[in-house]
C-alpha cells in the first residue's frame, strides 16, 4: 500500500489532493497538517482515516482534538509537530503549505527518502540548491506541483536539458493586466484576489496580481531545472490554456496545453512516471477560438525585474526577496500599504540588506536560510513603520 501525507491539506492546493486521495484504497494516509481550518482539517483526516491530524498552532490544538475525539486519528499541534509528522514514513508527500513555512517540513520529508510533490515554490525560492541536495543526499525525489513548472516537466520527458534554449513560462496577467498605474494605486485586496482563470488561495492569488507569483516561478525555474536566467522568459497568455513552452536547440518549441485546474498537476505527480485519467475537463480548442500572448509590462509590474536582480546576486537573495514580499503582502492585506507599494517595499529590503548582511553568501544550511528570512522580515517591517 502506497504511504501518502499531505501538508497544507486544507488549502486550495490541499482540497484538490484530497479529492484525488479520497475514495482510493490503494493509499494509505500518513499524516494531514493545517493551521487554523481544524474543521475541516477533521473531516479530511475522518475522511482519509489519517493516522495523524497536526494543526501548527498550539492554541488550535483542543479543538482539533475535540473534533477527532473517537476517531483513532492522533492529533499533535505546533511547528515541531509539523517537523515530526514530516519525519513519518511515507512514500509520497504533498507540500502546499503556503509561504516560507513549507520550507522546514518539505525539508524534513526529504530526509526520510520521499517522493515530494513540490507545490510550496516558497521552498525552491529561499533555499533552491539546499533542496536539491538534500534529495540527492537521500536518493528523493522532487516532483513539480506548481502548474508551469508540471508543464515544462512534461515538456522536458525524454528530452536532453543540455538540448534546451529557453524555457517560456506564461502568466495571466492577474486582475489588472489591462489596468493604467493611476488606477493600480488604489487596488483594494478584494480586487487583487479575483485572479481571472485559477482558484486558489488569497495570498498566491495577490501574488498574480502584481507578478510577484511570476517572479517566484522564475528563480522555482532556475533552481528546479538548472538552466541560466537569461533562458527563462516570461509570456503573458490571458487565457491561461497554454502553462509553460520549451525551445529545443531544433527551433522546436514544446507547448504543455490544459485546463485551468491543479488537480492534473497534481495527479500527474502522484501517478509519475505513469499517466492515468483524471478528472479535468478536456480542452475544446474550436469553442476557444484564439489564444493570445503579449509581453509583461516591466513598469506597472516590477517583481519580474527584481526576480532577475535576485538571481544575479544569488546566495541568500531568495530568501530575502520572499521573506520581504510575504511582510509587504501582509500589509497590503491589512490594509497598511498600497498595492504599488508592495514592490517597493521589496525593493527597499534588497537595497539595505545589498552591502551587508551575507546576502551573497552561499546557501548552507537550513539555519542560515531561516535567519536571511528572519532579517529580512524585520527590515520590512522596521521600513514600513518608518513609512515608505
Ligand atoms: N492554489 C494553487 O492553485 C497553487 C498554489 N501553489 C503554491 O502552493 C502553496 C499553497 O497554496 P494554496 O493552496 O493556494 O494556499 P492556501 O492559503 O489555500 O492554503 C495554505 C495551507 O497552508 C496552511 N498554512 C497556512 N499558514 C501556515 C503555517 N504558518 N504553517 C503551517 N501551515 C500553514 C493553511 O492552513 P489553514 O487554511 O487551515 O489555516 C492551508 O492548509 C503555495 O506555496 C502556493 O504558492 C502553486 C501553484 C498553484
Ligand atoms: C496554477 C498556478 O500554477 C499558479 O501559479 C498560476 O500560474 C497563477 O497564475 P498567474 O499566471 O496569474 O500567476
Ligand atoms: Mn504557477
Amino acid at each position: 500500500m502506497r504511504r501518502v501525507s499531505v501538508f497544507g491539506a486544507t488549502g486550495s492546493v490541499g482540497e484538490n489532493t484530497f479529492d484525488l486521495l479520497v475514495g482510493r484504497d490503494d493509499l494509505h494516509t500518513v499524516a494531514l497538517t493545517g493551521g487554523r481550518n481544524v474543521t475541516r482539517l477533521a473531516e479530511q483526516a475522518r475522511a482519509l482515516r489519517a493516522e495523524v491530524a497536526v494543526t501548527a498552532h498550539d492554541e488550535c490544538y483542543s479543538d482539533l482534538k475535540a473534533a477527532l475525539a473517537g476517531s483513532g486519528v492522533a492529533v499533535a499541534a505546533g511547528p515541531g509537530a509539523l517537523l515530526d509528522a514530516a519525519a513519518m514514513p511515507a512514500d509520497w508527500v504533498m507540500s502546499a503549505i503556503v509561504g516560507a513555512a513549507g520550507l522546514a517540513p518539505g525539508f524534513r520529508a526529504l530526509a526520510q527518502g520521499a517522493t515530494l510533490a513540490l507545490a510550496n515554490k516558497e521552498s525552491l525560492v529561499t533555499a533552491g540548491p539546499l533542496l536539491m541536495a538534500e534529495a540527492a543526499r537521500h536518493g528523493a525525489t522532487i516532483l513539480p506541483v506548481d502548474s508551469e513548472h508540471s508543464a515544462i516537466f512534461q515538456a522536458l520527458t525524454g528530452e536532453d536539458i543540455a538540448a534546451v534554449e529557453r524555457i517560456i513560462i506564461t502568466a495571466s496577467g492577474g486582475p489588472f493586466r489591462t489596468w493604467p498605474r493611476e488606477k493600480l494605486a488604489a487596488a483594494t485586496p478584494v480586487q487583487a484576489v479575483a485572479h481571472p482563470n485559477w482558484t486558489m488561495g488569497q495570498r498566491i492569488s495577490i501574488d498574480s496580481a502584481t507578478l510577484f507569483n511570476k517572479a517566484l516561478e522564475v528563480i522555482e525555474t532556475r533552481e528546479f531545472f538548472g538552466v541560466n536566467p537569461d533562458q527563462i522568459e516570461v509570456l503573458v497568455h490571458p487565457q491561461s490554456t497554454i502553462h509553460a513552452l520549451v525551445g529545443f536547440n531544433d527551433g522546436a518549441l514544446m507547448a504543455h496545453l490544459g485546463a485551468p485546474d491543479m488537480r492534473h498537476a497534481i495527479g500527474y505527480a502522484l501517478h509519475w512516471p505513469e499517466r492515468r485519467v483524471l478528472p479535468v475537463a478536456r480542452l475544446d480548442l474550436a469553442a476557444m477560438g484564439q489564444l493570445t500572448f503579449e509581453a509583461p509590462d516591466p513598469d506597472r509590474f516590477p517583481a519580474l525585474r527584481l526576480a532577475r536582480e535576485v538571481m544575479a546576486t544569488g546566495g541568500h537573495a531568495g530568501a530575502a526577496f520572499n521573506a520581504a514580499k510575504e511582510v509587504a503582502l501582509d500589509h497590503f492585506i491589512a490594509g497598511r500599504i498600497g498595492f504599488l507599494e508592495m514592490a517597493t517595499l521589496v525593493e527597499r529590503v534588497l537595497d539595505v540588506l545589498s552591502p551587508q548582511s551575507g546576502l551573497h553568501a552561499e546557501v548552507g544550511s537550513l539555519e542560515g536560510v531561516l535567519a536571511m528570512d528572519a532579517f529580512a522580515r524585520q527590515t520590512a517591517e522596521d521600513l514600513v513603520r518608518k513609512g515608505l
